[in-house]
């Protein structure tokens, strides 16, 4: 995956006892780098002199995520994921068609990591910043170009090092020295871009922000530094996605720093199917019951679906995501919809017991419909209890492990109608499922939490 991935060595700070390469001059025009350096110069790399025993350079590759990088055998590597999903769901799948929505196989990724080192040409001694990835305590992989990076990242990636590769005396004071690692986190329309950069040393306000004003002129992003304790930014600290989803044009703030969806193409197919079996139920039912949204992050699923339901009871542990999602409803038009910012174990725990102000703020709600998309830790069984109560159980799931226990669960008491497979992260044993779940009694029962 990594084009051209060259092993730079094993992640080392400059001056330490474990890099060999001082925090030398390297030019008149260059002086001092200060920062975290690679041990093994570029051409010269460990991966190399390990040919014989590993092929070049797969040995640091299977360390980092998406080391199965293969575009040309992307649908049969699909394929399998989603053939090794049914076959470990087995019979809970019984009567149901599993389908699956293919990623695009390259340039699919809207965030990306790195961290940043410095590397010694070796036959022209130029010093160079690169980014590389790495896990902890294993070789640093240079990386020049990361196809599975969206094109604008993949375009911003060598600009920005070349920008600060070109700074000198306080500019390259303020901004490159001790700079550990670059965040991207971009679009899938325009050019709306923000770019964190991680110090491992402090950052001064007034100094860093002129420099990277001018930075974030040039390379036409929004610039963030974070180092301990402190967050600085130049531009915005959140980008605006634009999409039209299930027909309609819905537009949202993502938080730099917080979580969004990495994969946008996926997002919005995500998005129109949920919108899809939203549209399926309240037709079915014929009538707009409400919506409960467990961990509804910055809002991106309870903007399109606020319209299918007639009010929406939201939950969201982030404070930065809920005040996103407040903000995603008003610039959307948006005013069914209730934002609460809790921890959801809690708020499960008080719906379960009908007791306490959770329970006192769901009972307002006449629910149709559970919507859940949890971290890949799944569903805590208070959650699940509350979730068996509903007619309707969406569950958007990032962990098909954690899922199939999930289900085992609430299959006692609904039965499964749809089961998708969406390829959010190609090339990992990750996807995400989503799956719709409708009570056996559907129709009898009410749903009062
Ligand atoms: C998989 S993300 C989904 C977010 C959103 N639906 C989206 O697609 O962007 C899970 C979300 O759950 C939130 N979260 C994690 N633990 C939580 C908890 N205990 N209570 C409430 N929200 C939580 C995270 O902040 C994150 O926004």
């Amino acid at each position: 995956m990594v084009e051209g991935g060259v092993l730079v060595g094993k992640a080392g700070r400059m001056g330490s006892a474990s890099c060999p390469i001082p925090p030398a001059s390297t030019s008149g025009r260059r002086t001092r780098w200060r920062l975290p350096c690679p041990c093994v110069p570029i051409g010269r790399t460990r991966a190399h002199s390990n040919a014989n025993q590993e092929s070049g350079g797969e040995l640091a590759l299977a360390r980092i995520p998406y080391h199965d990088y293969r575009p040309e055998r992307y649908d049969e590597i699909f394929r399998d994921k989603v053939r090794e999903i049914e076959e470990s769901f087995g019979s809970m799948l019984s009567g149901v068609e599993v389908t699956a929505q293919a990623s695009a196989p390259t340039h699919f990724r809207l965030r990306c990591r790195f961290a940043v080192s410095a590397s010694v040409d070796r036959d022209t001694g130029e010093t160079r910043l690169v980014h590389t990835l790495f896990d902890r305590g294993a070789d640093r992989v240079e990386v020049s170009s990361f196809p599975i990076a969206s094109r604008q990242i993949n375009d911003l990636m060598p600009r920005l090092m070349r920008h600060l590769e070109g700074l000198e005396g306080e500019a390259a004071a303020q901004v490159r020295d001790g700079l550990d690692a670059v965040h991207y986190l971009g679009t899938m329309r325009g050019r709306d871009v923000v770019v964190t950069l991680i110090y491992g040393r402090p950052i001064q306000g007034e100094g860093w922000k002129r420099e990277v004003t001018k930075l974030a002129e040039e390379l036409g992003v929004s610039v963030v530094g974070r180092s301990k304790g402190v967050k600085l930014v130049a531009g915005r600290d959140y980008v605006v996605e634009r999409m039209a989803v299930g027909g309609r044009d819905v537009t949202w703030k993502q938080v730099e720093g917080s979580f969004s969806n990495p994969n946008g193409g996926i997002c919005k197919d995500t998005m129109d199917h949920i919108c899809e079996l939203c549209e399926q139920i309240s037709s079915r039912e014929g009538r707009e019951g409400d919506l409960l949204d467990l961990y509804c992050g910055n809002g991106n699923y309870t903007v399109p679906l606020s319209r299918l339901f007639g009010r929406v009871l939201s939950v969201e542990i982030n404070d930065r995501l809920v005040e996103a999602a407040r903000e995603n409803m008003e610039q959307n038009g948006v005013d069914n919809v209730t934002l609460v910012r809790s921890d959801c174990l809690k708020f499960s725990a008080g719906l379960r017991a009908r007791a306490g102000p959770e329970h006192k703020c769901a009972s307002r709600f006449d629910f149709s419909t559970i919507l859940v998309d949890p971290p890949r830790a799944g569903l805590d069984p208070n959650t699940l209890e509350v979730a068996s109560r509903f007619r309707n159980v969406l569950y958007i799931s990032c962990n098909a492990d954690t899922l199939r226990t999930c289900l085992r669960a609430l299959l006692r008491t609904h039965d499964l109608r749809s089961f998708r497979v969406f390829d959010h992260f190609p090339y990992t044993k990750y996807s995400e499922c989503v799956v719709h779940l409708e009570r056996k009694e559907a129709g009898g029962r009410a749903n009062r939490v």
